[in-house]
């Protein structure tokens, strides 16, 4: 009984993260970033679908608002759902008497009061469950080393990357090392909607006091999304003043964004050279390796869990080859893997995991076209167009067209006969033989590698 709960509530929270995204087209951005994404699915057992929300007062709007909308779309994607339930986490808050010691149950940031600012902490997102390679190893160290406490050196930390790629997951870590570390530390993460939120609501509330003392007496202050506060004025404003009343004091703060201060559309220059005034670090698009390892790694888990579920060799290799979109929806895919293998009982095969992810292959099949790849290679090594599909045999042009073969292979569906045509009608054969001999030279000539991922990052741009 217990196995099949576990067995729904996987196979419902994979539901959950397709449902979120046809949610977020649905309602808007705004809506999505208040009231869906605050949404955690706990679990589900008896039909009664669980999920956790920060706050009362979200599970009440949220319930109110989107619950007969949450459910369809749960009933439509296939869940076995009858009714929802939203509820807030369980978590052990100071009393005022104790308030200088840390919650027995620490998934939610210290704060003074039980008004506390921030937003809950994920648990799951550790230091030790984040896995480095080499598009995140600088943002890793930095989060570190922020994490490690010590005197202040990089004020902000400023991380920013692309959709899914570990920068909530590097903040919580360094909240939650932080507190490990010194549990007497009033750490307060959120994202800016939040913080946009809290100070709307005391504007409103005539508690513009009580919200400047809140922000200004935290140890550590971390804000996620930063973008958000893009256009709003006197959000932006306040926050200025909260962080230049921090950094005066010398605490640490820690800011993500989807992109680089300087690049950030709508918000005024003295914020943007303030958030630049620190260590400014990026997260890559993920490579090959770090996606196959970031598998790897969760497979291992799953596999502690349950011994019994076996994936056939390749398979996460394949993955890692075909889900370049973001960590999310590589999570995702394994997630329905081991639910697929746990309800069918059988090791989960290369053809049964293809059938089995084909939406999620489907969506992820990047638009990038041959020509595209062949146009861009081309560009690269400085050869003609016509050179690239045509006979010439010499090696600066073979080697640059059987990247492009390899570049085709692995970014597009088209099959080995497909690209042949498209090489001037060669012979499948052919393109085997160019794409092995560019897998083989990838592993001892770095400059090939080099070129190969900087190609690989334009054609996904
Ligand atoms: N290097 C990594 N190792 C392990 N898990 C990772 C890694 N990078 C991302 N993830 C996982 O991918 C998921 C998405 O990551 P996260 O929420 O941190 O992304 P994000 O950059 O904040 O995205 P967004 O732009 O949507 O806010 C999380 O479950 C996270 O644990």
């Amino acid at each position: 009984m217990a196995a099949q709960k576990r067995i729904e509530t996987i196979m419902t929270s994979e539901t959950w993260g397709r449902v979120r995204d046809v949610l977020r087209e649905e309602v808007g951005q705004n809506n999505y970033r208040n009231w869906i994404e605050p949404l955690e699915f706990a679990e589900l057992e008896d039909g009664v679908a669980t999920f956790l929300v920060p706050t009362g007062f979200i599970g009440n709007w949220v319930e109110r608002n989107f619950g007969d909308k949450i459910l369809r779309h749960m009933l439509d994607a296939g869940a076995r759902v009858s009714r929802l339930v939203f509820t807030v986490p369980n978590v052990a808050r100071p009393k005022p008497a104790e308030a200088g010691s840390p919650p027995a149950n620490a998934t939610h940031v210290r704060a003074e009061k039980d008004d506390l600012p921030g937003a809950p902490l994920d648990p799951r997102f550790t230091f030790d469950s984040f896995v480095v390679g080499k598009p995140n190893q600088l943002a890793h160290a930095a989060a570190r080393r922020v994490a490690e406490g010590g005197p202040v050196t990089f004020n902000p930390l400023f991380l920013y990357g692309g959709v899914g790629l570990g920068k909530t997951h590097l903040m919580h870590a360094i909240a939650h090392e932080i507190q490990a570390r010194d549990p007497s530390l009033r750490v307060v993460y959120l994202s800016a909607e939040q913080f946009m939120y809290r100070f709307v609501q005391a504007l409103r509330e005539k508690q513009m006091m009580d919200f400047k003392h809140m922000f200004r007496s935290v140890d550590v202050l971390m804000v996620d999304d930063v973008q958000f506060i893009a256009g709003k004025d006197s959000t932006q404003e306040e926050f200025f003043h909260t962080f230049n009343a921090l950094v005066d004091q010398n605490k640490q703060i820690i800011i993500s964004g989807d992109r680089a201060p300087g690049e950030m559309k709508d918000v005024e220059d003295r914020i943007k050279s303030r958030l630049q005034s620190g260590l400014v670090v990026d997260l890559h698009p993920t490579d090959y390796e770090l996606r196959l390892g970031i598998l790897q790694t969760k497979a291992a888990r799953y596999r502690e869990q349950y011994p019994d579920l076996h994936i056939a060799e390749g398979v996460l290799e394949f993955l890692a080859h075909r889900i370049s979109t973001n960590v999310r929806v590589l999570e995702g895919a394994l997630m329905r893997l081991f639910a697929f293998a746990s309800l069918v009982g059988q090791e989960i095969t290369l053809e049964k995991a293809q059938d089995a992810l084909s939406d999620i292959l489907r969506a992820s099949d990047r638009k990038v076209t041959v020509e595209e790849i062949q146009r861009k290679v081309a560009e690269h090594f400085n050869i003609r167009m016509s050179d690239m599909i045509g006979p010439k045999r010499q090696r600066s042009i073979a080697r640059p067209r059987q990247m492009a073969m390899y570049l085709s292979k692995t970014l597009t569906t088209r099959s080995l006969p497909d690209i042949g045509r498209r090489f001037g009608g060669r012979d499948h054969t052919t393109v085997m033989h160019g794409v092995r001999r560019i897998e083989e030279l990838k592993q001892s000539d770095t400059q090939l590698a080099e070129d190969l991922e900087m190609l690989r990052r334009a054609l996904e741009a």
